[in-house]
C-alpha cells in the first residue's frame, strides 16, 4: 500500500498488542508531535489505526510559587520570625517581626493575610503574637509546593498534592494547571496486514511554494490533506487588544453608516467641555470632586469672543421668547478652566461652533470613539478613564424615532438586538434618553448610553439652526454585551487577564 511518508512511519512505529502516545511516536519517527497527529488522524480515517484520546491535568510553578519553594511561604517565614522574637509567650512588635523576617514588598500583605487564616497566630493592633502548637512542617501548601518543585507538567494524578491544596496554590497563583490532550494510538488488524503487505512511500507535499506553481510540478504532486484538528505549537505573539479591535470595528461601523471622525483635545476648557452644553457653572457635576483639573497650565489662552458672549447670555437669560437662563453666576474665568475632558461631547460642540473644522451644513453625521475621564470610584462597571462612542447627526426635523433607529441599526451590527430606553434628564437634551442592553450570561440591564436632542439653549448660541440628535455610548459596556465580560476591569488596565484577552475569540 502507498501511504504518506508520516504515516508509513507512524505505522511502522506504532504496536497492535500496547498503545503508544504520540509524544512517543514523535520521539520513535523523529517526527514533530503535529504531523504524527495528523497521520495518526489520517490513519484512523483509513482504518489501520484506533486513537484513544484523554485529557491530562498537569501543574507548573508559576515564578511566585519557585521562589516560595525556595525561600519558604511567606506566612511561614513571618512565623519563624515571630517564634525566634518570642511571640509564642508575649506579643511581639509587628514591624520588629516584620524587619527580622526578611520580607518585603508585597510578600508582607501575603504574610500578614496568611498569617491567622492558617493558624500561626493573631495579629491585633500592631502586635503580633505565635500559636506554640502551629506546626510549619505539617503547613499542606508549604510541602506540595516542596513537592511540585521541579515537576514541571507533571499530570496531576502522579503528584502527591490533594486537589483542595491544589485549589488553594491555583487561587493563590503559586500554580498553573494546563489542559493537554493525550492521544494514545494502536494498530488495528488491518494496520497489522497492510504493515506486512509492505508500505510504499508515497511523496506528498504539506505546502505550496512558489517553486512548484512556477515550474509546473504542482499538477503531479499528491497534497498532504489540511488537518485542523492536529496540535500544533501555540504562537504567543503580540495582539491587537480587544478593546482597540471593537473600536476600530465602531469606527468602521459608523464610517459605514455615513459619519466622518472628530479629532480633538484630551485636555480641554470647561467652557467646551460643560458651558457650551448649556451646563450650569453650579451643577453638581463641575465640582472639584467630579473632575481632574489641570494644574499647570490652569486656563485655555482663547476662545472666540462672540461665541462666550452668546453662551454667557443663553445662560443669564434663557434662549427664544419663553426662554429662561439659569439666574446663576456665569463667569468666564470659570469657562477658561482646563480640566481632562469628563466627556467627548466636548468635541461636538467645537464641531458644531464652526471652531474645528469651519462651519457644518446640514445634513451631517460626526462621531469619535475616545478617552474620557471622570472621578468616579472604581468598581465593577466603572473606571477612571474609558472610551466614550460619541456622536451626532445634524438635519431638519429630526424626531425620536431617527434616533432610535439610529441605535438600532448601529447594535445590531454588534449582534445587539434589544436596546431599551429609559427617560433621562441632561442640560443640554430634550428629550434624553438613556439607554441599556441585557448582559449575555447575568442577565442584568446594563446601562450603555446616554442619548437626546440638544437644546434651543445649547444650538442657538452655537450658530446652529437646524436639529441635531446625539449621543454618548460607553465602548467598555457595549464590549460586556458582545463578550459577556462582568468586571471592567477584566478589558482595561493593570488587572485585567492575558489569558483572557488572549483567548476571547474576536467576532467581526
Ligand atoms: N455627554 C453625555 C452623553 C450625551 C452626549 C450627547 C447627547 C446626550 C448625551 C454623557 O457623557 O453621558
Amino acid at each position: 500500500m502507498q501511504l504518506p511518508e508520516s504515516q508509513v512511519a507512524v505505522v511502522e512505529a506504532a504496536s497492535a498488542d500496547e498503545t503508544t502516545a504520540v509524544d512517543a511516536l514523535a520521539a520513535a519517527t523523529d517526527l514533530p508531535p503535529e504531523t504524527v497527529t495528523g497521520a495518526v488522524f489520517e490513519l484512523e480515517e483509513d482504518g489501520l489505526v484506533v486513537v484513544k484520546e484523554r485529557v491530562d491535568e498537569t501543574s507548573r510553578l508559576t515564578d511566585e510559587g519557585e521562589t516560595y519553594a525556595d525561600d519558604g511561604l511567606p506566612e511561614v517565614r513571618l512565623y519563624e520570625a515571630a517564634l525566634e522574637a518570642g511571640a509564642d509567650d508575649d506579643p511581639a512588635s509587628m514591624g520588629r517581626v516584620i524587619g527580622a523576617s526578611g520580607l518585603e514588598g508585597s510578600q508582607v500583605d501575603i504574610a500578614l493575610s496568611n498569617y491567622a487564616r492558617k493558624g500561626y497566630g493573631a495579629i491585633d493592633s500592631g502586635e503580633l503574637t505565635a500559636d506554640p502548637d502551629a506546626d510549619p512542617a505539617a503547613d499542606a501548601e508549604a510541602n506540595a509546593l516542596e513537592e511540585l518543585a521541579g515537576t514541571d507538567d507533571t499530570p496531576l494524578e502522579v503528584v502527591d498534592v490533594d486537589g483542595e491544596t491544589m485549589g488553594g496554590l491555583e487561587r493563590r497563583g503559586l500554580v498553573e494547571i494546563a489542559e493537554t490532550t493525550v492521544r494514545e494510538v494502536r494498530l488495528t488488524e488491518r494496520g497489522v496486514t497492510v504493515r506486512t503487505d509492505g508500505l510504499e512511500r508515497s511523496e506528498t507535499v504539506g505546502q505550496v511554494t512558489p517553486e512548484l506553481l512556477t515550474s509546473g510540478e504542482w499538477e503531479d504532486v499528491e497534497f498532504a490533506e489540511y488537518n485542523v484538528e492536529a496540535d500544533a505549537e501555540q504562537v504567543k505573539g503580540g495582539r491587537v487588544h480587544i478593546l482597540r479591535q471593537t473600536a476600530d470595528r465602531v469606527k468602521d461601523v459608523l464610517v459605514g453608516m455615513g459619519f466622518q471622525e472628530m479629532e480633538g483635545p484630551h485636555v480641554d476648557a470647561d467652557f467646551w467641555i460643560n458651558d457650551c452644553l448649556f451646563m450650569p457653572q453650579d451643577h453638581p457635576a463641575r465640582t472639584h470632586w467630579d473632575r481632574f483639573a489641570l494644574e499647570e497650565p490652569t486656563h485655555i489662552d482663547e476662545l472666540p469672543e462672540g461665541l462666550v458672549e452668546r453662551v454667557e447670555r443663553a445662560h443669564r437669560e434663557g434662549v427664544g421668547d419663553d426662554g429662561e437662563g439659569y439666574h446663576s453666576p456665569w463667569d468666564e474665568d470659570f469657562a477658561r478652566a482646563l480640566a481632562l475632558r469628563g466627556h467627548t461631547t466636548s468635541l461636538s460642540t467645537r464641531y458644531l461652533s464652526g471652531e474645528q473644522i469651519g462651519e457644518i451644513e446640514p445634513p451631517a453625521r460626526f462621531f469619535s470613539v475616545e478617552k474620557v475621564y471622570r472621578n468616579d470610584t472604581l468598581d465593577p462597571t466603572h473606571l477612571l478613564e474609558f472610551f466614550q462612542i460619541e456622536g451626532w447627526v445634524m438635519a431638519e426635523d429630526l424626531s425620536v424615532r431617527d434616533l432610535m433607529g439610529t441605535f438600532e441599526e448601529f447594535y445590531a451590527r454588534f449582534g445587539i438586538t434589544d436596546i431599551e430606553f429609559k427617560p433621562h434628564y441632561n442640560p443640554y437634551t430634550e428629550p434624553s434618553f438613556e439607554l441599556f442592553g441585557t448582559h449575555p450570561t447575568t442577565g442584568e440591564l446594563v446601562e450603555i448610553g446616554n442619548s437626546g436632542i440638544f437644546r434651543e439653549e445649547m444650538l442657538e448660541p452655537l450658530g446652529v439652526e437646524c436639529d441635531v440628535m446625539a449621543w454618548g455610548l460607553a465602548l467598555e459596556r457595549l464590549l460586556m454585551l458582545m463578550y459577556g465580560f462582568e468586571d471592567i476591569r477584566d478589558i482595561h488596565g493593570t488587572l485585567c487577564d492575558l489569558e483572557l484577552l488572549r483567548e476571547t475569540e474576536v467576532t467581526y
